[in-house]
């Protein structure tokens, strides 16, 4: 032994692989004293290299993509930096992998098997028992330490404080005692899977960090590109080890099987019985991550999903329809569902027919194209700041463009009124859209419209509903309000989310609306149109006043008194029928 004070161990200088050696190496020589420095000493060294390294890793956590042009450049320089931000605090020597022995005996805990006899040797009982506990953890068969954890409760009466695990932060993620109220159980086992999570990354940067960088001139025996595969498969497989260290228990050789899982399901399970569903569903898609087709995980997934909605798409509906001539024709109970409703007298006969002569006159981008959603249909559609814009052109008749929008202002009203939307409803979008059939294709199985949800993405496989683009997730209530009867097929349809079953039907005729809640509780579709043409008025509506459908903003044309004749007219129209 060289004079090594403790002052000059205070930085990261010594390697703690030494400092170990000299620490056993003094306990042999009964130089407690010695003893308990160095192997203190090398256990702090340990820790603080480690939270170096964590640091440094942190400190340099950039993300890239592997197949980045000169990759190797930008290991060469993560190394460079790695290099400069470890050395600051750490000297060369103490940067030097250890072996794998002493690795295992910080694995064992040994360090605190021989810190406990030197402490007892030096009359320190408190931190005798600390170190006698601390090793008992990770060795629960070893039976002499357990009479001296006795010996040191009983006969030298130490306080059952002093039983401290010196390494317990690393065993927080064990706790799983079912104690306490719900709110409490959910935080525990939050916590659980948080230092979970939060060890593995640390495991992980450990293996960044431990791992040796690449030599700057490649040998003759290896390329470079050779090398850096082979430090990125050893660096996986130590990434890969972490998650089986993470779930070994201190004193167990066999780490737990689906650690991570098994904690994500208990968390639900509490988050469940707490009423936290938007956690529960939070937990339940982690764990789905893992185990994506378990029908218990997928069932109980759908179940939140389905209630949270509930909460969220629950309308009372069934308001009044403050519009003379309009009736409810079926309601949830009629329509097998909930938040539907037919409407029936909307509009008139004329009215429907100077709706379809606009749609003769449209070309909205979509001209005689094949439908986007049969090959065996054509497509037509005209928003209503087309039809404005023909209007001004001469195009087509002002005043049927003026019908649309009112039109419209009159379905807002029957929506907002049957379903007590309790927030002021703004137009998302409106759609005058044809569907025709394309002649003589004979025994059609396709659909003119596929089964979907309005404001989701259905995905019938997990009965699931993606509220993300590129669906139209702010639509709150659809209506879709039909012009004509005089074409084959063209059903419209509500379905299970399984997107087979169908749950109610409604045939589209003049001054009929279809009007329900745009979310998942609404799949619906259209049944092929087989001749002839079907058109209809398809209208969003939604409370997020920065979606409004723009293009409807100040168009001063439609706010002329003669929109007022016109109503007039309308209702004098509707009654005569
Ligand atoms: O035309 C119909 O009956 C329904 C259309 C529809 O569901 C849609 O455009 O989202
Ligand atoms: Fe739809």
């Amino acid at each position: 032994g060289s004079g090594l004070s403790s002052e000059s161990l205070s930085g990261l200088s010594a390697p703690y692989d030494e400092l170990y050696y000299r620490g056993v190496r003094a306990y042999f020589r009964e130089d407690w004293e010695r003893a308990a420095e160095f192997l203190e000493k090398s256990i702090s060294t340990r820790d603080k290299l480690q939270q170096t390294r964590r640091k440094c890793h942190d400190e340099y956590k950039e993300d890239f993509t592997l197949w980045d042009l000169g990759i190797l450049d930008w290991i060469q320089v993560r190394a460079e930096c790695v290099r400069f931000c470890m050395g600051r605090s750490v000297s060369p020597a103490a940067l030097l992998p250890v072996s794998s022995d002493i690795e295992y005996e910080f694995g064992t805990r040994n360090a605190y098997n021989y810190l406990q006899v030197t402490y007892y040797k030096l009359d320190k009982m408190a931190k005798a028992a600390s170190a006698a506990h601390t090793f008992f953890v990770a060795n629960p068969s070893h039976l002499e330490m357990r009479n001296n954890i006795e010996k040191y409760r009983r006969l030298l009466g130490v306080k059952e404080e002093s039983f401290l695990d010196r390494e317990r932060e690393q065993e927080q993620h064990w706790v799983s005692s079912t104690e306490g109220n719900l709110q409490s159980a959910v935080k525990k086992w939050k916590e659980c899977v948080n230092e979970t999570l939060k060890q593995t990354e640390e495991c992980r940067a450990q293996c960044v960090m431990a791992s040796r960088v690449i030599p700057e001139e490649p040998d003759n025996v290896q390329g470079i590109y050779e090398r850096a595969a082979d430090l990125s498969l050893s660096l996986l497989s130590c990434k890969q080890m972490c998650v089986t260290l993470v779930s070994t228990r201190p004193g167990r050789v066999s780490a737990l099987e689906d650690f991570l899982p098994l904690q994500l399901e208990h968390l639900h399970i509490a988050q469940f019985k707490a009423g936290d569903l938007k956690g529960a569903v939070e937990t339940l898609r982690s764990l789905l991550l893992f185990y994506p087709t378990d029908s218990d995980f997928l069932s109980n997934l759908e179940l939140y999903t389905q209630t949270l909605e509930g909460d969220t798409e629950a309308q009372e509906t069934g308001g009044p329809v403050p519009v003379v001539g309009v009736t409810v024709t079926m309601d949830d109970q009629g329509l097998n569902g909930t938040n539907r409703v037919v409407l029936d007298g909307v509009l008139s006969q004329s009215e429907c027919d100077r709706l379809m002569q606009l749609a003769t006159v449209m070309g909205d981008g979509y001209r005689g194209r094949r439908s986007p959603h049969t090959p065996h249909e054509k497509f037509e559609g005209l928003t209503v700041l087309r039809a404005l814009k023909l209007a001004q052109d001469g195009l087509v008749n002002q005043s049927d463009a003026r019908l649309l929008h009112e039109i419209g202002e009159t379905v807002k009203v029957l929506m907002d009124s049957y379903f007590r939307s309790h927030s002021v409803l703004y137009f998302a979008y409106t759609h005058l859209v044809c569907r025709s059939a394309i002649p003589e294709v004979l025994g059609r199985s396709d659909l003119s419209h596929p089964v979907h949800v309005d404001n989701c993405i259905l995905e019938p496989e997990t009965r699931q509903c993606w509220r993300e683009a590129p669906a139209f997730t702010h639509r709150d209530l659809s209506a879709v309000l039909y012009l004509n009867d005089d074409f084959e097929g063209g059903e419209f349809f509500f379905a299970d989310r399984d997107a087979k079953t169908v749950t109610a039907r409604v045939k589209p005729k003049c001054g009929r609306l279809v009007g329900f809640t745009s979310g998942p509780v609404n799949p619906h579709g259209v049944t092929a149109v087989t001749a002839a043409r079907r058109c209809a008025l398809a209208l969003w509506l939604t409370t997020e006043k920065h979606h409004r459908d723009m293009r409807l903003k100040n168009c001063p044309q439609w706010k002329k008194p003669r929109q007022r004749e016109e109503q007039r007219e309308r209702k004098s129209d509707r009654q005569a029928r």
